[in-house]
Order: structure tokens, then sequence, then C-alpha cells
């Protein structure tokens, strides 16, 4: 049931080995949140991670005692507030960032960047000068900007690697194969789909036209499906009612995600993920895009997938958004 996390049974837990060319250090900054702690339980249950660095800046100490009982290989270590963010991020490999505030109704995801610029750009310092070769995956809204503030914060600290750099938009695939399974009557695990472009409303491109296996759908479910994925945020946003945002759909895919990029490290091969990263497709210098994923994280940018009538008025559509993200979350770091 967990294929597409590559988390394994307990059974498989209990027989993995621990040497130590097998060890991965990943760390959560933001654990203690409404995504960190599911995210961290499902990293806690991979036997691929040995060890899992929780920091945040409240509450890190009771979710890592209770995480550090369960009866999987990786060692839990919790660090609370900023004086132990570097020792939380010392020789991580995986980052991963699910920190800061999430959206309440009527609030679009460009709504937190005041709060959320500076809590990513202080994290990016801080990988700077404790993990600068870590994988790094972005969760934090609006991930269209935080990507290019934590990448100009690397670059200002010579440490800037594009192919390292990763905002996990995961969660609109996954949306995607949901909907899609549940409206073509497939079950969504053996639903594959590229979705492009960016996280945040029209900036979300979802291809249906290369969805496998192969969707017939009339052009007006075609419009609705995409529109849903665009806008499926929205739907669990006011779902809540002000209580937040996706939390446990957003663990499911980051775990995933992440996992992606610890098998990697491991030297899996033909790991295919999307995510939104330094590019040259567009005209946007951040997109989304299938990459293959290697140990120093994108071995290979695959590149546009051929694009329908209608999924080119939607890229169109996406790239003036996305350069108006991009310019800001750039400009943020000149100025602070
Ligand atoms: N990329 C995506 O697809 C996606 C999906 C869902 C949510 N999000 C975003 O993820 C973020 C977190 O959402 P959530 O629901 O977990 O929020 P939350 O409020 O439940 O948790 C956020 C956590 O971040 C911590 N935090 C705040 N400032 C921090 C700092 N400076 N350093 C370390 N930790 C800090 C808080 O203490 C809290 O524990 C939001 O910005 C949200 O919009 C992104
Ligand atoms: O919608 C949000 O604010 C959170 C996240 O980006 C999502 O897509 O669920």
């Amino acid at each position: 049931m967990f294929s597409r996390l590559s988390i394994g049974v307990a059974q498989v837990v209990r027989t993995f080995s621990t040497s130590s060319q097998n060890n991965v250090k990943v760390a959560v900054c933001g654990a203690s949140g409404g995504i960190g702690q599911p995210l961290s339980l499902l990293l806690k249950q991979s036997p691929l991670v040995t060890q899992l660095h929780l920091y945040d800046i409240v509450h890190t100490p009771g979710v890592a005692a209770d995480l550090s009982h369960i009866d999987t290989p990786a060692v839990v270590r919790g660090f609370n507030g900023a004086d132990n963010l570097d020792a939380a991020l010392k020789d991580a490999q995986v980052v991963i960032i699910p920190a800061g505030v999430p959206r309440k109704p009527g609030m679009t995801r460009d709504d937190l960047f005041n709060t959320n610029a500076g809590v990513v750009r202080d994290i990016a310092a801080a990988i700077s000068r404790n993990c600068p070769k870590a994988l790094v995956g972005i969760i934090t809204n609006p991930v269209n900007s935080c990507v290019p503030i934590a990448s100009e914060v690397l670059k200002k600290a010579g440490c800037y690697d594009a192919n390292r750099i990763f905002g996990v938009s995961t969660l609109d695939i996954v949306r995607a194969c949901a909907f899609i399974g549940e409206a073509a009557g497939h079950n969504p695990l053996d639903v594959t789909i590229p979705v492009i472009g960016g996280h945040s409303g029209v900036t979300i491109i979802p291809l249906l036209s290369n969805c496998k296996p192969a969707v017939n759908f009339p052009e007006s479910q075609v419009k609705q499906l995409s529109e849903r994925i665009q806008e499926a945020g929205t739907e669990v946003v006011k779902a809540k009612a002000g209580a937040g945002s996706a939390t446990l759909s957003m663990a499911y895919a980051g775990a995933r995600f992440a996992l992606s990029l610890v098998r990697a490290i491991k030297g899996e091969k033909n790991i295919i993920e999307c995510a939104y990263v330094r590019s040259n497709v567009t005209e946007a210098t951040y997109f989304s895009t299938p990459l293959r994923l290697g140990p120093n994280g994108i071995e290979e940018n695959l590149g546009l997938p051929k694009l329908n009538a209608f999924e080119q008025g939607l890229l169109k559509a996406a790239i003036p958004e996305l350069k108006t993200n991009i310019k800001k979350g750039e400009e943020f770091v000149l100025k602070n």
C-alpha cells in the first residue's frame, strides 16, 4: 500500500542492515508542525533513514522523544530553538523544510511571503554553514519564491549548486493521481502524470495528455480536472476552515520526495520526480519538470513533455506569474 513511498513494512525494517555505508542523515526543519510531525513519522518508519534530526522553534523534545520509541533503525534527535539550528543541520545529507506559517481561508500562498521568506532565508544560511552539499527540499510556501530565496542565500555564501535545491511539488502529482484515478476508475497507484510549472494556482500545470494509463476524458472534464488540481490546496484550506492547510497528504508527498532523494543518494538508478528547480526549459528561471535524480541531486532535467493546445494555454498563463514570484524572492535576498 505504500509503494510510492517505498517505506518498508515491519519485517523489512527488522531485517535492514545499518552498516556505515548505508547511513543517511535526514534533517526536518519545522518538525513539530502539522506537516512536520507526520512527515517525521513516515521518515522514521522508513528503513532507508539512519539518522533523523528534528528541528523546530518549539516542541521538538516531545516530538523526538515520542518518535524515538518506534522500533526502527533511525536514531532520532530533537533540536529546539534557533541556537540549535546549526547542530541540527551538521552534516545532513537531506534537509526537508516545512517550517513557516500555513494559509487561512481567503489568503493566497503569496500572502505568506512576509513571514516565511525570513524563515527560509535563515535556514538556507544555516545549510550553507553546516551541510552545503545536502539535497534540500523546500515545502514552505510560497514555494515559487522560497526556492529562489534559498538559492540566492546559498549563492551569497559561495556554495550554491542548482542541482541540490528543490521546491517540493509532489503533492500536486499525488493529487492528480488521486483525482484522475477516481475519475477514470483506475487504482490511483497505477496512474502516473507529470505536473509541471510551479506550486500555486495557475502556475500548476497538470499534463493529462501525458497520463499513463492514457485517459480519454471529454474536453470539459479535462478542464474541470485540471482546475481542481490547480485549486486543490484551496479546497483543503476551505474545508479546514481556519485550522490550516494540507498537512497529512503533504506529509505523504513530502516523505515520498525525501525518500526518493535518499534512494538516489544510495545509488538507486532511474528515480524520476517532478520538482521546482533552477531551469532553462522555459522563460521562467525556476520551473518544475520531470528530473532524473542521482547521488548529487539532479542528474538530468528531462525537460518539457509534449504539450497539447490546452496545456500550451496553461503554460502561457503560468509564465508571467512565475516570473513575478521568482523576482520577488530574489529581490528579498538582495534587500535583506
Ligand atoms: N509545498 C506544498 O505542497 C505544501 C503543502 C502544504 C503546506 N505547505 C506549506 O508548508 C508550511 C508549513 O505548513 P504546516 O501546516 O506544517 O504549518 P504549521 O504551522 O502546522 O507548522 C509549521 C511549523 O514551523 C515551525 N516554524 C515556524 N517558524 C520557524 C522557524 N523560523 N524555524 C523552524 N521552524 C519554524 C512552527 O513552530 C511549526 O511547528 C506552510 O508554509 C504551508 O503553506 C506547502
Ligand atoms: O494550499 C496551501 O496553502 C498549502 C499547499 O500549498 C497545498 O497545495 O495544499
